[in-house]
């Protein structure tokens, strides 16, 4: 191996680096491509061989991290330095101001010790930090990283994603595990005792407890008065409370969900890309149309030969993630009634974090994002108390009663739990539980049934109907006022997301009704948090969409967009249509 000629600027440990990085590409899996393998054989030496300024190669790719490592982030000719000094003064000023917020709070009042029990999450816990506290706090974080980002040598923000990756499969295996429920929320355990809750290896929970160490996710001690050895005791961390599932259920959920919906099918992405081509996630072999029997409309086109005429099938990386490639994922999900659990639970728990749209708060408060044409146009369901009204007084006078099953008022189209829906109904009590449907797959249906059996009283009253969006609307839910789909679009590629809307605008074929898009939105700029949506939707085969690719979905299905409103710091939008006239260009 060539031994780089000129390394005096460059540290030890960067050269160590340098050198264990050389190793590891030589012991590395990957085969040479065939353009690196001729490149090799056509200049075996070419280590040695000299470029136009004179230096070898092995030279200039030092030159190269040398330059990454001083940069102070002007990494292209267009970017603006990045000043890390007024960010550093940016963020100590902040950190005083957090400081001066922590310090003139009041003390959370203490319980008794007679009331006090070793779980309870409360116990010693501190005042939840107001609005402003937490803003200042993801300031703070979001400078630090950036800070970090731009000032560390190029290698360690390389290493730091590799540490992300071992640090979240053991916090992943730990929370499979239930590793975190068993250390208690005061004091510690040994882990020898862990070990044994866990019937596991002792030097395994060491070992991955030795991870979540170094990253601060728990925290270690030695208590058997030896300075020397590694930790023998874990307690937790402020991080690793949440992830107690019998404490903070919803928030362990999450965690839990997030792995299941991402890392599974990240890590199936060489293999899906090889497997399907570099395209997105889209509908495989050849297709013939498909008709809605009574409209006429082309609803979809489906596979050739394919099993199930009512199915446009869709490879997702999430599904081989989870070993069962031929599946949609919903229908992998239906066979993990654990998991399926834990990802309603992680649905509520973004409900109570979202904002507009997305947290459901369509009523009274109306939602909160702009109208693109008309900015004083606020969008809200409001109207449908007086049409509800309307409706059962027109029932009296023509029927002598009112059955306000009738015809339905809302149908909330893949509605899970129905989270939106007893939203609205608090928030509209005008509007009669009876006048809803929640149409959702079977399963999620008999959980709401259960959940109403059990005393769930937000729903009570409300027509629940296990229908599958992908086919024609039953009789009884056709000619609603308003069809809601919630983030159900962002799951599917284009082909499917515009079969699931001509399925509703056959629906509303000839009426009034309207169709209400409530989903998550791509944002111009990218946001690491947006992106990681993006990126999730399309482990599950769909994707995130800005107003181009909502109004061309609507377009494509032959519906007539009415209004689009977004809200860019909740990245949401409302998209509201109607039937169209045939005359813009849908896919029939
Ligand atoms: C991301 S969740 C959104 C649930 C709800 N709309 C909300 O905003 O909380 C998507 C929902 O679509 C349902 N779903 C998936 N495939 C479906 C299908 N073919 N027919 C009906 N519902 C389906 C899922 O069970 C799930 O409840």
């Amino acid at each position: 191996m060539a031994t780089p000629k000129s390394n005096a600027s460059m540290s030890n440990l960067e050269a160590n680096n340098k050198n264990k990085s050389e190793d590891m590409e030589s012991q590395s899996s990957f085969a040479p491509t065939p353009e690196a393998e001729s490149e090799n054989e056509s200049s075996s030496d070419s280590q040695h061989k000299k470029g136009i300024d004179g230096s070898t190669s092995k030279e200039s790719e030092l030159k190269e991290i040398e330059k990454a490592t001083t940069s102070t982030g002007a990494t292209t000719p267009s970017a603006p330095a990045f000043d890390f000094v007024k960010a550093a003064e940016d963020l100590l000023a902040d950190a005083k101001k957090l400081k001066a917020t922590i310090d003139s709070k009041p003390t959370p009042p203490s319980s008794s010790p007679e009331s006090a029990k070793p779980n309870d999450a409360n116990q010693h816990a501190p005042l939840p930090p107001s609005p402003e506290e937490i803003v200042l706090r993801q300031r703070i974080a979001k400078l630090g990283k950036k800070i970090a980002f731009e000032t560390a040598p190029p290698m360690e923000v390389l290493k730091s994603d590799w540490v992300t990756i071992a640090d979240v499969s053991a916090w992943n295996i730990f929370l499979h595990w239930r590793a975190f429920d068993h250390i208690p929320l005061t004091g510690s355990i040994s882990i020898a005792d862990l070990a044994r809750a866990l019937d596991a290896d002792e030097s395994l929970v060491s070992r991955i407890a030795c991870m979540l160490i170094s990253t601060g996710k728990l925290t270690g001690s030695r208590l058997d008065g030896k300075e020397q050895g590694p930790p023998t005791h874990i307690s937790h961390s402020r991080i690793s409370r949440l992830l107690r599932t019998n404490t903070s259920p919803a928030t362990a959920a999450l965690a839990i969900v997030s792995f299941g919906n991402g890392m599974k099918g990240f890590a199936k992405w060489p293999e899906y890309f090889s497997t399907y081509d570099r395209h997105e996630p889209h509908p495989t072999g050849r297709e013939i149309l498909i008709h809605d029997s009574g409209t006429g409309i082309v609803v979809t086109t489906k596979r050739r030969g394919a099993q199930d005429s009512n199915k446009i099938f869709v490879p997702t990386p999430f599904s081989l993630g989870w070993g069962h490639p031929a599946l949609a994922p919903w229908e992998v999900k239906a066979r993990y009634p654990e998991y399926a659990r834990h990802f309603e639970m992680a649905m509520a728990a973004k409900d109570k974090g979202a904002q507009g749209a997305l947290g459901g708060d369509l009523g009274v408060g109306g939602y909160r994002g702009v109208n693109v044409e008309d900015p004083g146009r606020k969008f809200s369901l409001t109207w449908l108390a007086e049409l509800s009204q309307k409706k059962q007084q027109q029932q009296q006078h023509i029927l002598g009663y009112t059955n306000p099953s009738l015809k339905p008022l809302l149908v909330d189209v893949g509605g899970g739990l129905g989270h939106f829906l007893a939203n609205l109904l608090a928030n509209i009590p005008e509007v009669k539980p009876e006048q809803c449907i929640l149409q959702d797959r079977p399963e999620v249906i008999a959980q709401v049934a259960k959940n109403i059996e059990g005393g769930d009283k937000r729903l009570k009253g409300v027509k629940t109907m296990a229908h599958d969006f992908f086919q024609a609307q039953p009789e009884e839910a056709k000619g609603a006022a308003v069809y809601v789909l919630r983030r159900v679009l962002l799951d599917y590629c284009d082909e499917q997301a515009v079969w699931i809307l001509k399925r509703l605008r056959c629906a509303l074929h000839g009426s009034e009704g309207r169709i209400v898009i409530m989903e998550g939105v791509l944002l111009d700029k990218p946001t690491p948090e947006n992106r990681l949506v993006d990126m999730v939707m399309m482990n599950l085969g769909g994707k995130l969409r800005n107003e181009e690719g909502y109004r061309k979905l609507c377009m494509k299905a032959g519906l007539k967009v009415r209004g689009y409103w977004m809200d860019v710091e909740g990245a949401s939008c409302v998209v509201e249509c109607v039937e169209g006239d045939g005359t813009d260009g849908s896919e029939e």
